[in-house]
Parts: structure tokens; C-alpha cells; sequence
């Protein structure tokens, strides 16, 4: 017997990065939105723990027991008292180190995978207590649809959507790391006052709306200067969306995923067609958000 998760990446329609604490994470106001692009995570009795990945970049996917699909395994199973005897296999298409939460993805998927096949039945707060053990991200990545993020981002608040919105992103060609990522932020922030990070109503109220105009005028990504300092050449990516008519254009998370909001379904189609053509990135994909959280299917 096996059973199959299927996890989507995230967007961060706005990103608020505090001082970094003592603790050396940042508090934040993250508010994510799931987008339709998936990592499927599907466990099976093993012997022993074992994890293997195929898709885009599963080259760059740590097979040991630092994948955080067997860091979820090891979790659960030390909380329930029982061996972490499983297969995880890992089906990636979330491009991975992209600012987009796939290993999140994949460390929410194996351990609601888990949990279906031990029978553990685990109550939802308990498995996101894990998740939050596991990373910053990777409560999200369970609950899905849209949600604020605060502490350093693992305290969900459940967000209403108010329509679909039509998403376009450019893949780059590397990736780039989250703490390289939040060390260029401290260090272009020397010296400056940096206020404590809080939600913005703009965006909330734009979500919930479900109007892709409010929103694309709302985003925002404190992260942004900090990954285009790392990689400039980002700059055109953005540049290009922007000019083939996205309502918005920024990097995702830590990037260096970038992300173009559409006005419809037809609009995402054209700008991913311009950015193909612009030579400015690897690949390109169109995804809709919100959508689910980890699924079993
Ligand atoms: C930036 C964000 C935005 O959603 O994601 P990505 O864009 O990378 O996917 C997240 O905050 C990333 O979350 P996640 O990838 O789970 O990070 P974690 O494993 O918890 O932390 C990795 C490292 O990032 C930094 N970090 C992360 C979260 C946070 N609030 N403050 C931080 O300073 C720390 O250096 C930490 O050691
Ligand atoms: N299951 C996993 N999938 C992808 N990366 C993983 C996984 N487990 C651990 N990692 C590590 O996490 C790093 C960040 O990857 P990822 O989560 O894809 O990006 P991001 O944090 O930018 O969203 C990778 O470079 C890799 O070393």
C-alpha cells in the first residue's frame, strides 16, 4: 500500500522582513498565496528510511536524511514511538532553491503521507506544530489557499480569497540560497531603523476582493533588493514581464523565482509567451492561486 500527497508551491503577495532577532531569523508579515504548480510526495512500506526524487533540478535535492520529506518521516515517527521505516518518493516540479517553498512542500507532503499510512492519526494542530519544527515555511505549505504568516512566518491566519488570480513565473538559471538571501538584506539594512514588519490592509483587502488590479498595485517583497543584489540579472526578467503587460511584477519570496500577475487567463498566456521568447530566463510556467493545501490522492 502507498499513499500519494500532492503539495503546491507558494507566491508571497507581500513579504515584510523585520530586524534580525537574536535567535538570527527575522520576523516577518508573509502573506503567501498557493499557486498550481505541485511536488506529489507518495510513501511506501520500506525496510529502512530511503528518499528518492525525479523531476527538474531533483539533481540539486539532498537524498539523505536532510530532505526535509525525511526530516518529517524522523519527526513523526519519534513523536508516535514507531521506526520511520518508509519509502518517500519525491516527483518535483516546484523548481527547486526558487523562492517557491519546495522542499516546505515536500516536508508537509511526506508527513501527511505518513501519517495516512501509520494510521497515526495525528490532529491537525500536531501536525503543524511538526511543520513549524521542520521550517518557517512549511506550515503554509500544509494549509494552503492564502494565508499571514507572522512570528518568522510559521503563525498562520487563514486569509479569504475573493477570486482566481493568473500567475506567471519565470524559472532562473541557478538558485539561490534563503539565508544568503536574508544576510544581503541585513547587510544593505546596516544602519537603518528597520520597523517591525505588519501586514498590509492593501493586500488584504485586495485578496479578498479577489481584483487582480488592487492587488498588483498592493505587492511588495522586502526581500527583492537583497535577491537582485545577488543576482542582477533578475532585473531584466522583471523587466520583460513588465513590459508584455503583467499588473505586476516581483521576486518571489528570496527568489530567485519571478513572479508577474495577469489580469486573466488569456494576459498570463501572452506574458509567458514574451518572457519564452526574451532569453532573459530558463523556463517559464502559468499557475493560478489560491489553491489547496497537501492533498492525499
Ligand atoms: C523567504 C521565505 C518566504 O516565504 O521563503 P522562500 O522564498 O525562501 O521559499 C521564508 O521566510 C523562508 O522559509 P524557510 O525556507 O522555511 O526557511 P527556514 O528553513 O525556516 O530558515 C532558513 C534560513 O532562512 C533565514 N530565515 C528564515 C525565515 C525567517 N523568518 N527569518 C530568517 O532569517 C534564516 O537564516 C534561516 O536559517
Ligand atoms: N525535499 C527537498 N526539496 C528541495 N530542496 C530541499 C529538500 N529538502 C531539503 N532541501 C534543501 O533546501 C534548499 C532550498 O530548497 P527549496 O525549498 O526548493 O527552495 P526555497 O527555500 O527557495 O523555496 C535546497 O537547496 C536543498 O538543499
Amino acid at each position: 500500500m502507498s499513499v500519494t500527497v500532492r503539495v503546491p508551491a507558494k507566491v508571497n503577495v507581500q513579504l515584510a522582513v523585520g530586524p534580525a532577532r537574536p535567535d538570527g531569523f527575522h520576523d516577518l508579515a508573509n502573506v503567501f498565496l498557493a499557486v498550481g504548480l505541485y511536488d506529489e510526495i507518495t510513501a511506501t512500506p520500506a525496510d529502512t528510511l530511503r528518499v528518492t526524487c525525479e523531476g527538474p533540478g531533483s539533481d540539486q535535492v539532498p537524498l539523505d536524511h536532510s530532505n526535509l520529506a525525511a526530516r518529517a518521516a524522523l519527526a513523526l515517527a519519534a513523536r508516535y514511538g514507531r521506526e520511520p521505516a518508509v519509502h518517500l518518493h519525491i516527483d518535483k516540479d516546484i523548481p527547486v532553491a526558487g523562492g517557491m517553498a519546495g522542499g516546505s512542500a515536500d516536508g508537509a507532503g511526506a508527513l501527511l503521507a505518513c501519517d495516512a499510512l501509520w494510521g497515526t492519526g495525528a490532529s491537525r494542530e500536531e501536525l503543524l506544530d511538526i511543520c513549524a519544527e521542520l521550517g518557517s515555511d512549511v506550515p503554509f505549505s500544509l494549509v494552503g489557499g492564502a494565508a499571514l504568516g507572522t512570528g518568522r512566518g510559521e503563525r498562520l491566519t487563514e486569509l479569504k480569497v475573493g477570486g482566481t488570480f493568473h500567475w506567471v513565473f519565470a524559472m532562473a538559471e541557478r538558485g539561490l540560497s534563503t539565508p544568503a538571501v536574508f544576510r544581503e538584506f541585513d547587510r544593505l539594512g546596516e544602519g537603518a531603523d528597520i520597523p517591525e514588519p505588519a501586514a498590509s490592509q492593501a493586500v488584504l483587502d485586495a485578496l479578498a476582493s479577489g481584483d487582480p488590479g488592487a492587488l498588483a498595485v498592493a505587492v511588495s517583497n522586502d526581500l527583492q533588493p537583497a535577491a537582485l543584489s545577488l543576482f542582477p540579472e533578475l532585473s531584466d526578467t522583471l523587466a520583460a514581464g513588465r513590459a508584455a503587460g503583467a499588473l505586476a511584477a516581483l521576486v518571489s519570496g528570496s527568489g530567485p523565482t519571478t513572479a508577474f500577475l495577469a489580469g486573466d487567463a488569456d494576459g498570463a498566456t501572452v506574458i509567458a509567451g514574451v518572457l519564452r521568447a526574451s532569453g532573459t530566463c530558463a523556463s517559464v510556467r502559468v499557475a493560478e492561486g489560491a489553491v489547496a493545501g497537501a492533498t492525499v490522492v
